[in-house]
């Protein structure tokens, strides 16, 4: 038998749960209707790639948070200079061949790094070594 799921959960609205209005714009009214339902339709490809890239995301943070763990225990520097080198440069090498700019793949990267870094040292700082310099252990 199926499991009846109760009134409240049922959506009545046009706006999904979470209070998402896919079709929100700025652009509403001052539109011809068949160009705002065209935008609408690549918009939500759009929403599915954020909703991707923030799933992503997260998987990354989770596991660069175990080798945050792993560097404070064994007090190792947050950060690791040539690692991240080989990294850009293989990333760029990548958004070439797809046709993506391998400065914004760079920027994108290093931005994600940063945070990383700073999550690594607040981990260390939790245990109570502070962060080790950049060039430590090498
Ligand atoms: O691989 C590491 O040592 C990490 O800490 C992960 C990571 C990354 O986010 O990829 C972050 C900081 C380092 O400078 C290099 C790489």
């Amino acid at each position: 038998m199926t499991e009846q799921r109760p009134d409240t959960d049922v959506e009545t609205t046009e706006i999904p749960r979470g209070g998402y209005d896919p079709s929100a714009s700025s652009l509403t009214g001052h539109v011809d209707p068949a160009v705002m339902a065209e935008l609408l339709s690549i918009r939500s490809s759009i929403d599915n790639f954020d909703a991707t890239l923030v799933y992503l995301l997260a998987e990354r943070f989770k596991v660069t948070q175990r080798v945050g763990f792993l560097k404070a225990q064994h007090h190792l520097p947050p950060a690791d200079p040539d690692r991240e080198a080989a990294q850009i440069a293989r990333l760029r090498r990548l958004a070439e061949e797809a046709q993506l700019d391998p400065a914004f793949a760079e920027k994108f990267l290093n931005f994600i790094i940063s945070e990383v870094i700073r999550h690594h040292q607040a981990i260390a700082e939790d245990h109570g070594q502070g962060a080790a310099p950049a060039d430590a252990g090498a």
